[in-house]
């Protein structure tokens, strides 16, 4: 029989609802600085490529003077590093994970969130023993849609060559992109952030709630070349 294969997560909009923390966060420091709030449906569209990705959208939305970015950061990340107060896990997320991790798939996690929030918001959720490898968005040079990050948590779980054994789980552009770039199958969580819709990302198939991923899971490996030995 076969070794059950790594599955890779995606974190914000995938494993957990961190838009209402990150919204705080982002508009606190608009208020520090005397600029107008933004809603949470705005800010929600911003999440996805990281940080930097983060604050390019947000002073183009509020046409900040782009000398002011470093300073901006810095006063974000000092409350981003460990906000978890209004972030949720999306519902059956962590026994979708105990599932798969009983039935011996390595799991592990690849995110464009920084590895110092990344690291709180999985011991905060208990989620940190599940996944014995985590890459964040500062782990590389290379965030997603770039395959390097996801290759490297790949490797890190003992699935390497041109089309790894395992399959990656997220939400967004970013992780479908980059899931087809490794190339590995992609399986999209349809409550998640993303402006793009479902149908013109590359995916190999939907779920709208962590109760259907085990059997999606399964149902994916025995339809595709990942069951190879
Ligand atoms: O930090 C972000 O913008 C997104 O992080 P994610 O890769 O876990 O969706």
């Amino acid at each position: 029989m076969n070794r059950p294969c790594p599955i890779v997560f995606d974190l914000d909009g995938t494993l957990i609802d961190s838009a209402p923390d990150i919204h705080a966060c982002v508009n606190a420091v608009l208020r520090e600085n005397d600029i107008a709030p933004l809603p949470l449906d705005r800010v929600r569209s911003f999440i996805g490529g990281g940080v930097d990705l983060l604050w390019t959208r947000v002073i183009a939305a509020c046409a900040i003077e782009p000398v002011h970015r470093p300073a901006l950061i810095a006063a974000f990340m000092a409350r981003y590093h460990d906000a978890t107060a209004l972030t949720r896990l999306f519902p059956g997320a962590i026994e979708a994970l105990g599932r798969l991790a009983d039935a011996g798939h390595p799991l592990g996690l690849c995110t464009n969130k920084p590895m110092a929030p990344t690291r709180v918001v999985l011991d905060h959720f208990g989620l940190s023993h599940l996944m014995p490898v985590v890459i964040g968005g500062d782990s590389l040079p290379q965030r997603k849609p770039d395959p390097a990050p996801l290759r490297l948590a790949l490797a890190q779980l003992g699935a390497t060559g041109d089309a790894p054994r395992a399959l990656y789980v997220g939400d967004s552009e970013f992780d479908a992109h980059c899931a087809a770039a490794v190339p590995v199958p992609f399986l999209i969580y349809s409550k998640g952030y993303r402006m793009t819709p479902i149908d013109e990302l590359p995916h190999q198939a939907v779920f709208d709630h962590f109760d259907q991923l085990p059997g999606l899971v399964a149902a994916t490996i025995a339809g595709s070349d990942v069951s190879a030995p």
